[in-house]
């Protein structure tokens, strides 16, 4: 009597043991905040099969499982990385940062998806362009990812081409760039047509923002000027030059009604300009990155030339060293929506091919690894946003403006579990010492940043665990983005029915001119 009782306690100390025993990589996630876009709620969340099958308190839990503490701790969607380029072909080098080792270093700092660029050059078909990132990417990648299609071209191919990859590819974005001449830039009247179409598709129109005739001719200037260092990179294009094509592109877009996404807002007078077209009901959306929230231009000016040249991209850091606090108010207060890294690394030696000009220098910095700890620094660290706000900028606005929204962006029964446990009072300091990206330079070398992700959670993998890196080589998978995304198109929609154009009704004996107006 005595053994039965025994094994009875034993039992019944014992969770219910499944069946067959096995743990169907179950997790239990305990008492941890759960924050999402919208509030925050003390809950503990059960993860299986890499879904999200159980959100709250007291519950179920099959044998089996593996149970995180999270106590002190909050569990938020995993960032999603708006804007990369992994191993880009790009002014005669290759981005190091490849798929694998980008990935693998977006999951060290708690983002579990990223969105690449296909970029094909001028003339090349862009479904074939399409395939070939999709061969480079889908064997390496550690978490999801999605696919941007540039448009550097226009033709009748390129339209027919959009489509295909709109309803057959799982693409619902498309860059255009006002910028890089003879290389990727469209001009306006290929522009209004390519917003058009991208309308038709129900497709998000993405531009890079800047004027590429006039920072040709500023280039020209200031190397015969004998300004070859990287300072002459951001003198070629002042702020004013991205402000004017970012407002130029919301004027073409809300001609036709095309919802716009600018990326890499890098200016406080481009981010004034998204703020006032959404303040007058235009569906645009503005998208910083982790260089301009967390690093400025003075930079360029910086004696050692590897220190100035390795923060080059376009557009460039500003000199206006007020910049990035600027930025990251507007994030705070919805001037701005979206964030993404545009992490596109290069290594000195790599960069040294603009040695003696600086319009040689391969553009691009690191950021997908530090972007969320980045912008908690800046963002909730600093009281400008809550963490609610920091998981809409870092995570949910992009999961619903790409259309991949709740099975991405959030911490919901049914979403792919793609977390972070993020430890808010720890704080690290940002080294390419002891970064995991492949480039040898980090441009928030020494910057201290509260917020440190403890575990990260992809597709119910813990990939980061206790703050080991357990990343695996080609467990992710690509993500289709479908067109039409209601959180875009809804809005689309109703402001097209809003501002239809009406004409005048006149009588049906129209004169020339009515009698009082006899003298004209
Ligand atoms: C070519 C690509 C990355 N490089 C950069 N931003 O400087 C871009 O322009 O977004
Ligand atoms: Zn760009
Ligand atoms: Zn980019």
């Amino acid at each position: 009597e005595e053994i039965v009782m025994e094994q009875a306690t034993e039992l019944a100390a014992q969770p219910v043991v499944e069946v067959d025993g096995s743990s169907q990589n179950r997790l239990l996630i305990k008492n941890g905040k759960v924050v999402n876009a919208d509030g925050i709620e003390d809950a503990d969340v059960f993860i299986e099969n890499g879904v999200i099958t159980q959100l709250g308190r007291n519950l179920i839990i099959p044998g089996g499982t593996r149970t995180i503490d999270a106590r002190g701790r909050y569990v938020m969607p995993g960032g999603i990385d708006t804007h990369t380029h992994m191993e880009l072909e790009l002014m005669g080098a290759t981005a190091v940062d490849d798929f694998y080792q980008g990935t693998k270093a977006a999951i060290a700092g708690g983002t579990t998806m990223i969105m690449d660029f296909v970029l094909p050059r001028k003339g090349e078909s862009l479904v074939e362009a399409f395939g070939n990132w999709r061969r480079k990417a889908d064997p390496k990648v550690c978490c999801d990812y999605a696919l941007h299609v540039g448009v550097t071209w226009w033709s009748d191919q390129v339209k027919q081409e959009m489509t295909e990859l709109a309803k057959n590819h799982g693409v619902n974005s498309f860059k255009m760039f006002m910028a890089y001449k003879d290389l990727y830039m469209i001009r306006d009247p290929d522009l209004y047509k390519i917003f058009e179409h991208c309308k038709e598709l129900g497709a998000i129109a993405q531009v890079h923002a800047e004027n590429g005739d006039i920072i040709a001719e500023n280039t020209k200037k200031l190397l015969e000027a004998g300004i070859t260092g990287p300072e002459g990179h951001e003198m070629s294009r002042p702020e004013d030059v991205e402000a004017e094509a970012t407002h130029r592109a919301c004027v073409i877009a809300n001609q036709v009604s095309c919802p716009l996404y600018v990326v890499h807002i890098m200016s406080k007078m481009a981010a004034d300009v998204i703020a006032l077209k959404r303040s007058q009901g235009a569906v645009v959306y503005g998208e910083p990155i982790a260089a301009s929230l967390g690093s400025d231009g003075t930079n360029y000016h910086h004696t050692c030339w590897r220190h100035a040249a390795s923060h080059v991209l376009s557009p460039p850091l500003r000199p206006d060293p007020e910049t990035p606090d600027y930025l990251v108010q507007m994030l705070a207060d919805d001037g701005l929506q979206v964030t993404g890294s545009d992490n596109c690394t290069f290594n000195f030696d790599q960069k040294k091919l603009g040695r003696n000009d600086f319009s040689k220098i391969p553009n691009g910095v690191n950021g997908v690894e530090d972007r969320m700890s980045v912008i908690w620094e800046k963002g909730v660290q600093s009281g400008k946003m809550d963490p609610s706000r920091f998981v809409a900028v870092t995570s949910t606005n992009a999961a619903k403006i790409f259309n991949v929204y709740p099975q991405k962006g959030c911490v919901a029964v049914g979403s792919d579990a793609d977390l972070v446990i993020w430890n808010p009072i720890k704080s690290r300091v940002i080294s390419a010492q002891t970064h995991h990206q492949a480039v040898d330079f980090n441009i928030f070398e020494g910057m201290e940043c509260h917020g440190v992700p403890e575990y990260v959670i992809v597709n119910g993998r813990v990939c980061v665990d206790e703050e080991e890196l357990k990343a695996v080589h080609g467990f992710g998978k690509f993500v289709p983005t479908p067109a039409f995304p209601p959180y875009v198109y809804d809005q689309v929609d109703a402001r097209e029915k809003e501002k239809r154009p009406q004409g005048v009704t006149r009588g049906p004996n129209d004169e020339d001119y009515s009698p009082e107006h006899m003298n004209g």
